[in-house]
């Protein structure tokens, strides 16, 4: 094991990775939340909050909810390390009720308490939030925001181009362990804060970095998409329902066929197209159901729908 002193193996600990990821660094042990130090190790840290760096929400609302708790349940980091802030009581009840987590009015005891902040407020409560955090940004802190359609710039001509920050634009199914999320780095923001966002990004789902150019499509695929996919399963449980199936069968073989479907792409490897065409017997019911989609416009409605999507977070961001 290396003797390491307590300043590098803050340093190297990846933000964020908690107990797991010092223990494979330093051969710590965790009792009682305290740290026990590898053999080797000149000196210590005694407790976990010297060397722990913390996450932090600004705004605890419904996306900050779902990934504090899917980074929570993959162990990606503990409760006891989150804290979170919302101007809403009924938000911070919420959220700590749902995650464990801390919570506080104050958005300066985020950033006293926290190095990797989210910022996951709505995009049209920026620019006056901007104002108030600037002062609280130290050079320790990576902010992460997932705010929908506003650009790097917009927080860099606040905060300053020396500020480390990443846009992110994550899903709800983050909250189990399956969304899917992009992200692009800005401002100061170092190879290894995108290796750690992409990390914790992974911990939730599917991560996959991007130009920024590129975040307001993938809020109009991605980030909205899952809205789609409820109205599909919706959709196809009351088709269902319509020809007689109880509504919890029908709901139930609506999304299993949903989640079926979306495995069969991920894990083949094959075209959606081919997949498609392996249901498809001549003459068979499929045809006859595709053949009914196609006339409702079903490709170009998806496809409009994405684009409206894309050009509501270009305004947003405006
Ligand atoms: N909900 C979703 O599926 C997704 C949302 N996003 C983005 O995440 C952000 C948050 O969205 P949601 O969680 O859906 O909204 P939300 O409305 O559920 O949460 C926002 C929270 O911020 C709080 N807030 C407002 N001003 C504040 C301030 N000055 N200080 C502290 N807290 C404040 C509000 O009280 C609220 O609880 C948005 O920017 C959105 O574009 C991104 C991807 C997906
Ligand atoms: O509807 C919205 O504006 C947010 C951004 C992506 C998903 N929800």
């Amino acid at each position: 094991m290396k003797s390491l002193s307590p300043l590098i193996v803050y340093k190297t600990a990846p933000a964020a990775m908690g107990y797991r990821a010092l223990s494979e660094i330093c051969g710590t042990r965790i009792l009682n939340g305290n740290i026990t130090l590898g053999d080797n190790l000149d000196q210590g840290i005694q407790k976990m909050g010297e060397a722990q760096p913390r996450i932090g929400f600004i705004g605890a609302g419904r996306m900050a909810t779902a990934l504090a708790a899917g980074l929570t349940t993959a162990k990606i980091t503990a409760a006891s390390e989150i804290i979170a802030s919302d101007v809403l009581a009924e938000g911070r009840q919420r959220f700590s009720d749902t995650t464990g987590a801390a919570v506080t009015e104050s958005n300066a005891d985020v950033f006293a308490a926290a190095e990797i902040v989210f910022v996951a407020v709505k995009p049209q409560s920026l620019p006056s939030l901007l104002n108030e955090i600037q002062p609280y940004i130290k050079p320790q802190h990576l902010l992460i925001s997932i705010a929908a359609g506003v650009a790097m710039e917009t927080f860099l001509e606040v905060l300053g181009t020396d500020a480390r920050l990443v846009r992110v634009m994550p899903n709800t199914p983050c909250l189990v362990g399956a969304s899917a999320s992009a992200f692009s780095l800005g401002g100061a923001a170092t190879t290894e804060d995108g290796a750690l966002v992409h990390r914790l990004l992974s911990a939730v789902g599917v991560a996959v970095e991007v130009p920024e150019s590129l975040l307001d499509a993938v809020t109009g695929l991605s980030g909205s998409g899952p809205a789609y996919g409820y109205l599909m399963i919706e959709a196809l449980s009351d088709g269902g329902v319509r020809m007689g199936l109880p509504r919890d069968i029908a709901t139930t073989l609506a999304a299993q066929t949903l989640l079926g479907a979306a495995k069969m792409v991920l894990e083949t490897g094959q075209h959606p197209g081919a997949l498609k065409d392996a249901v498809t017997s001549p003459g068979g019911t499929t045809i006859a159901g595709l053949h009914a989609l196609e006339n409702g416009g079903f490709r170009g409605t998806v496809i409009n729908a994405v684009e409206a999507a894309t050009r509501r977070s270009q305004e947003l961001g405006k």
